[in-house]
């Protein structure tokens, strides 16, 4: 046909060029005319030239195709067209569809779905090997031919076909394998960071995290078949231990985020019930899915677990959403990552066809964006969590009225300085300090100024005293300070330091001038000693005996 094209417009264009030599010279008043006339039709011929040209490569694609058919189904022969999705309904079970080709090169025909349990080419009753790839794929041979492709379906589902020139396959191949390198080697650095860091920190949610992410990153590879490469196909298709993985990755993923936004303590009965508990549901289903054999009972649970996720899924999301809305400390960044792999889901299901790309990738990288973000939501909490507990351990180890250590925070200063003092020697000096009379200034200036005498005389002892030395308040009036020095003079200075220091001292309070003195008893242990309880009851008895002698003095 094209050349019957081509041979009729260059028939057309020749007596035109004839015509125009021989009459010529006759007409010469009508020259120009005829002239322009011929160059229109020289310029017409060279188009319709063209556009035979054009056609013929036109022709010579539609012969290089093919078409495939379902023979069980009519009305659905379609071409497979190179590099383009075709999609064809299947039914449940046993499919046969027949291919028929004229193709002048050979190429290559990826079934792109998981829903396949088995498929079979046959090329004039011969079987057709598949080649080891993350998906099925069979080599379609160069020429004219018809061919079947006997599928067995699990479910009716629309089946994609795609045909690929081999250079293009192999392309795609190594850029696929490459990005899911790049997206495996992520997760396993992220794994191994946050599970050393979990470890040194001690924190369950690092824990968390890595189990969710492992789950997420094998369910990828089995998913995306790249595992297929090293192990059996028929071993690493297996629809079960797909499942398994899904539902391991909701599992691990629901704990992760109720873990590390606290919501089971904000949000008990709802976490529970919307949360925890349907992702136990779907974790169940899972496990016996990968053990049940393919059938209705198979098909049942697929469907219910499928959408116990959805429903888990949206309920989780809303949480956090309201986590972020009522300022949970990193709610929002975790709202953020998983909005990100919400949005690609939503595109892989609505808009796949805009970009093939994105829908064959979209959902890896938004991962893979997602678990950079949790890692990071992770160890801002972690930190802040800590911080959190530090200061709490501060506060219950310290008097908020003097803002000195309170006993028990005291006592344990107090262990540490002996345990150092029972290894390094050198001397220990403990004082044991009494405000004398103190309820009577309670009761003469009131309750308020006793508070402001015991903050001043804990601030006078506070800076007698050393950074690293011990300053407390055991109760009441009672002070006590240890310090550790290397020689006994160093400790006989301080507690004459500290003696007359306290001795009548003016204390002027919002309301009146107080006159304080304070009894104080000191201790200076050089030997090893077992326990800061007994050194304590000698500083006591120390202090009552100073005590007694200041009475003394007084009544005298
Ligand atoms: N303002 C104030 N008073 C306190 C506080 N804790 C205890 N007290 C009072 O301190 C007083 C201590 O009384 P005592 O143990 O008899 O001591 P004292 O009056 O100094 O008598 P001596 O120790 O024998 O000299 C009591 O009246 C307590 O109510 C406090 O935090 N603030």
């Amino acid at each position: 046909m094209t050349y019957f094209f081509a041979v009729h417009v260059t028939a057309l264009s020749e007596p035109n060029l004839l015509l125009s030599r021989v009459l010529s010279p006759v007409l010469v008043n009508r020259r120009n005319k005829a002239q322009s006339a011929i160059r229109s039709f020289c310029y017409l011929s060279a188009v319709l030239l063209i556009c035979s040209m054009f056609s013929h490569r036109l022709y010579a694609q539609q012969q290089n195709t093919c078409f495939v058919s379902h023979e069980q189904l009519d009305d659905t022969t379609l071409p497979l067209t190179l590099n383009q999705l075709t999609r064809l309904p299947v039914r449940q079970f046993i499919n046969h569809l027949s291919v028929s080709c004229n193709v002048n090169e050979q190429s290559v025909l990826v079934i792109n779905n998981n829903a396949i349990r088995h498929a079979n080419l046959l090329i004039d009753h011969q079987e057709q090997q598949k080649i080891a790839a993350n998906k099925l794929v069979f080599v379609l041979p160069q020429g004219q031919y018809s061919a079947n492709l006997i599928l067995d379906a699990e479910r009716d589902f629309s089946l994609t076909l795609e045909r690929k020139t081999l250079p293009e396959y192999a392309l795609a191949g190594q850029q696929h394998n490459l990005l899911l390198g790049m997206f495996f080697g992520l997760c396993i650095t992220l794994v191994f960071y946050l599970y050393v860091m979990g470890r040194s920190l001690k924190d369950k949610r690092f824990h968390f995290y890595c189990y969710y992410v492992l789950c997420a990153g094998i369910f990828f590879l089995l998913q995306e078949g790249n595992i297929n490469l090293f192990f059996d196909a028929n071993l690493t298709n297996n629809r079960g231990l797909n499942l398994l993985f899904a539902g391991l990755t909701v599992f691990t993923g629901t704990i992760f985020v109720i873990t590390l936004l606290g919501l089971q303590r904000r949000w008990s009965r709802f976490t529970r019930y919307a949360v925890m508990y349907p992702a136990v549901v779907v974790l169940g289903i899972s496990i016996v899915l990968c053990f049940l054999p393919r059938g209705e009972w198979f098909t049942l649970l697929a469907t219910i677990m499928a959408r116990t996720t959805m429903a888990l899924l949206m309920c989780s999301f809303g949480l956090i959403a309201y986590a972020s809305y009522v300022r949970v400390h990193t709610a929002r960044l975790v709202l953020f990552a998983s909005l990100i792999v919400c949005c690609a889901m939503a595109f892989r299901i609505f808009l796949g066809d805009q970009s093939p790309f994105l829908q064959r990738y979209g959902l890896i990288f938004s991962f893979a964006i997602e678990s950079f973000l949790l890692a990071i939501a992770t160890s801002e909490r972690i930190k802040r969590i800590n911080q959190e507990k530090i200061l709490a351990q501060a506060q219950a180890m310290t008097d908020p009225l003097c803002e000195i250590f309170n006993r028990r925070g005291w006592e344990e200063a107090a262990e540490k300085i002996l345990k150092t003092h029972n290894t390094q020697q050198g001397i220990l000096c403990l004082l044991y300090i009494d405000l004398d009379c103190f309820k009577e200034i309670n009761d003469t200036y009131g309750h308020k100024a006793g508070d402001e005498v015991l903050r001043i005389i804990a601030k006078i002892i506070r800076k007698q005293m050393r950074d690293q030395d011990a300053v407390g308040r055991l109760g009441g009036d009672e002070f006590v300070a240890l310090a550790q020095f290397d020689d006994a003079l160093q400790s006989e200075s301080l507690k004459v330091r500290v003696t007359k220091r306290l001795k009548n001292i003016n204390i002027s309070t919002d309301s009146a001038q107080i006159r304080v003195t304070a009894s104080v008893g000191c201790v200076v242990f050089s030997d090893n000693e077992t326990s800061v309880s007994e050194m304590l009851q000698k500083a006591d008895q120390a202090m009552y005996t100073s005590k007694r002698e200041n009475q003394d003095t007084t009544l005298t």
